[in-house]
């Protein structure tokens, strides 16, 4: 951890403690022994043994009965009767708000045996009524058994029709499905003692043609959790693919179980997770709801057999050897099965919560948070609408906000530097009549990029003759005051709209050119604030020779991507706005799965995941250029749009979605195309930009919020989160698809707008074929004004 780190930046962990088989009773006092060890919940199963074996010994009388019966047909569906007070140990009162109840994970909903199925129905349905009626808050469910004979995945739609049914009887309670990460059938507990899977009969076991695959199916437990939608997930001990890990990151994670058996033993016994279980950890754990942490099976609550124990609270302090991850305190290897065999036992363990102390030392060291993370904390997957600084006023915490940014600012100091002293070292003439350099900030707001301009002239030597031209009369107020007060006069203030401003006016009543345009007009999918239409308005007062526009060029980028939460989010404000679903939205990219990634391929074929435990890192997005826009624009283009404003026969016959056709040459469209290699489903586009502030001799400056760029680019810029173009209906995406996205940016000369589409294909046999195609999306009724 950073030394500067703040602790109010940290993480906070919930930790509850759970065994998969209590078999002493989850009491007050365990609660609270379980606290004073500093865990935060306890599970409890709803029901006791003595209710399983009742309903074993059912199943049993039912099948005996059957095995009796002349006719089948004739013998009913075992009836479970109500419980009784030896069913179950739960009961309302204060402290059971703070467990986590189980249902009994030995049912088989999923069952395709009909008997088994009823049976496991009832009992799931009495479990979850009896703890809404005690006032749990939270249930815990066993996933779907997954296989059954030579079936595969053939109950899960049952599964969900339960889950369903549940939610229906306790609409207020959180209900958490336990799942693997990856589907492997080789390893399925709902086959042990006392579970009913066993018990289906073989005559609803046979496959419909084809056997059930026996090999692990990296996304089959994600494909089981896409029809049920609500999940916890059980961290194995040898980590899946990055492409499954980021998977499950994107889905709305509620729990993460971490059995005892995924922890290792290092060099001095203690027990610690390996590199990559750590940073997966630290993943979730920076996202706005982080889920609950889980410890399964870590053995009992400490002081459960002896009521007057003095418990240790694990307070996360731990000494160097207890928490170094590997046999040969390597951060980067972990042990394999034969190292860790090696590995003496701990005499006596001192410490009686070991998984615990781990994990609360985990939190302790998380590291510190990104400047982007520190600034955008609160804001992670949080939907905004993009401003229209053209069409609205800014207001002046807005530009307090946009100024709080370390690198933006400081970058255009660097180009406008850069620019002036190329412009010295060419020699090039200038517009003012004393030689100074004429800079006009177009859009200078409160003024912050005047400031860099002054420095850049004055760091470089060169005289400027400054401009501030802005179009918020209240932002015009503060420029004036700033003038005085910091700028000892030096920069002429100007309230216009750029498109209008006639230039620099001069004593003769004239008005000159501008040598440097200088503009942050930018929005997160670069030209969505319309710094096209303002700098091609602002244009006819650039030097025709020499002038050069910062930014110099601006480009689009996008990249398809799985995002559940962003789209139910977008879904819930379709109730009030209709509009939403064609809307792109400014937000902070955080729980989110790229589907289109340049990692190598070989995750989800390969049968197992990094053989190290080592952390792996997210792959890269398959981020793609849509498009460009320069400045200054051709002369030419600029004389024919404006002989088609006004929509003479010589500008001719209109603009093709309206108006004269003016703003035409603003008009874009490309089409692109995405390799998936795995399958899921595309929610909507993430879109990013890119600009070239300033090319010269004396260098190049640029700014990026593009994933695989920034870094290079603008590490730590904070001033523009990505974009989301939401798609109303996600597009189910085959394994090894294509994802074609056409994307336009469409004008009628009085606003712009955006269009989308979405499409999959598959090549089977050679042919590429659609199997999927999104509707086409338009904002036009939510268009950016000009
Ligand atoms: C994104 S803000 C940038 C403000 C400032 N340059 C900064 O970097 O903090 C864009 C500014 O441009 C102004 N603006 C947008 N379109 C304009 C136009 N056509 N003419 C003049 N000002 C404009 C807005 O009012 C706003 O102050």
């Amino acid at each position: 951890m950073d030394a500067s780190a703040n602790y109010d930046d940290m993480p906070v962990f919930y930790v509850g403690h759970h065994e998969t088989k209590r078999s002493y009773p989850v009491t007050d006092l365990l609660l609270l022994q379980a606290q004073d060890c500093n865990y935060d919940m306890l599970t409890a199963p709803i029901t006791t043994a003595h209710f399983h074996t009742r309903v074993l010994n059912l199943l049993s009388a039912h099948n005996a009965a059957l095995a009796a019966a002349s006719n089948k047909d004739d013998v009913p569906l075992p009836l479970i009767s109500p419980l009784g007070p030896e069913d179950t140990l739960m009961t309302p009162n204060d402290t059971v708000s703070q467990l986590l109840a189980l249902t009994s994970p030995w049912i088989d909903l999923a069952s395709p045996d009909p008997v088994i199925a009823h049976i496991s129905r009832q009992v799931f349905t009495q479990e979850v009524a009896y703890a809404c009626f005690c006032g749990v808050g939270n249930i815990i469910i066993q996933g779907p058994k997954l296989h059954h004979g030579d079936l595969s995945q053939d109950g899960v739609a049952q599964f969900a029709r339960a889950i369903q049914e549940a939610l229906s009887i306790g609409p207020y309670v959180n209900l958490q499905i336990m799942l693997p990460m990856v589907d492997d059938p080789t390893v399925d507990s709902s086959d042990e003692m006392g579970s009913l899977a066993p018990f289906a009969r073989e005559e609803y076991l046979q496959g419909k043609g084809g056997k059930g695959s026996k090999t692990v199916d990296h996304f089959g437990a994600w494909d089981a959790w896409n029809v049920i939608r609500t999940v916890s997930l059980i961290l194995p001990s040898q980590l899946p693919p990055m492409s499954v890990q980021s998977r499950w990151f994107s889905e709305p994670l509620r729990l993460l179980s971490i059995p005892g058996s995924t922890f290792l033993k290092n060099k001095k016994g203690y027990s610690v997770l390996s590199v990559g279980h750590q940073a997966l950890i630290t993943r979730y754990m920076r996202l706005r709801n982080p889920p609950w942490i889980l410890l399964t099976d870590v053995g009992p609550i400490p002081g459960v057999d002896n009521p007057d124990a003095v418990m240790s609270m694990s307070t996360g302090f731990l000494s160097p050897e207890a928490v170094s991850t590997t046999p040969d305190a390597s951060p980067s290897h972990d042990p394999t099965p034969a190292e860790a065999a090696q590995i003496p036992k701990q005499k006596k363990p001192q410490d009686p919560t070991p998984h615990l102390s781990y994990i609360r030392y985990l939190q302790k060291h998380q590291p510190a948070k990104t400047p982007i993370e520190r600034f955008g904390s609160g804001y992670q997957d949080y939907l905004q609408s993009p401003l229209q600084p053209l069409a609205d006023n800014l207001e002046s915490i807005t530009y307090e906000v946009f100024e709080k940014d370390p690198v933006k600012y400081e970058w255009y100091e660097r180009a406008i530097e850069a620019a002036l002293r190329d412009w010295k070292a060419q020699n090039k003439t200038t517009s003012s009549p004393d030689g100074s350099v004429v800079v006009a900030v177009v859009g200078a707001g409160r003024g912050p990029l005047v400031t860099r301009a002054l420095k850049a002239s004055a760091s470089s030597g060169v005289k400027i003759d400054m401009w501030a031209v802005e179009k918020n009369p209240n932002a015009y107020v503060l420029l004036q005051r700033h003038n005085h007060d910091t700028w000892n006069g030096a920069v002429t203030v100007v309230k216009s709209d750029m498109r209008s401003w006639k230039g620099p006016h001069r004593g003769d009543g004239s008005h000159g050119n501008v040598d440097i345009l200088v503009s942050e007009l930018l929005g997160s999918f670069a030209d969505n604030e319309l710094s096209p239409e303002c700098l091609d308005g602002v244009q006819h007062v650039l030097n025709p020779t020499h002038g050069i526009s910062i930014p110099t060029s601006y480009t689009a980028h996008l990249t398809p991507i799985a995002a559940p939460k962003l789209h139910n989010d977008v879904a819930a404000r379709e109730a009030t706005d209709p509009t939403a679903p064609e809307t792109p939205h400014v937000v902070m990219l955080h729980a989110i799965d790229y589907l289109s990634t340049l990692a190598p391929p070989s995750s989800s074929s390969s049968s197992s995941g990094p053989k190290s435990g080592a952390a792996e890192n997210p792959a890269t997005p398959d981020v793609q250029l849509v498009w460009e826009f320069t400045h200054p624009v051709s002369a030419a283009v600029i004389a024919q749009a404006t002989l088609r404003q006004g929509g003479s026969a010589a500008g001719g016959a209109g603009g093709a979605t309206g108006g004269d056709g003016a703003n035409e040459h603003n008009f874009r469209c490309r089409k692109m195309s995405f390799a998936c290699r795995d399958r899921g489903i595309c929610h909507g586009l993430a879109g990013y930009f890119e600009t070239v502030l300033y090319q010269g001799p004396s260098g190049k400056v640029e700014l990026s919020t593009n994933p695989n760029t920034i870094d290079a680019k603008s590490r730590d810029m904070i001033s523009w989160f990505p974009i989301y173009f939401p798609l109303k209906t996600p597009v189910l995406i085959p394994d090894d698809a294509e994802i074609d996205v056409t994307m336009w940016r469409q004008t009628d000369d009085r606003k712009v707008w955006y269009e989308w589409l979405v499409e999959a294909f598959v090549t089977v046999r050679g042919r590429r074929l659609r199997v999927a195609v999104s509707e086409l999306h338009s904002s036009r009724k939510n268009g950016c004004l000009m």
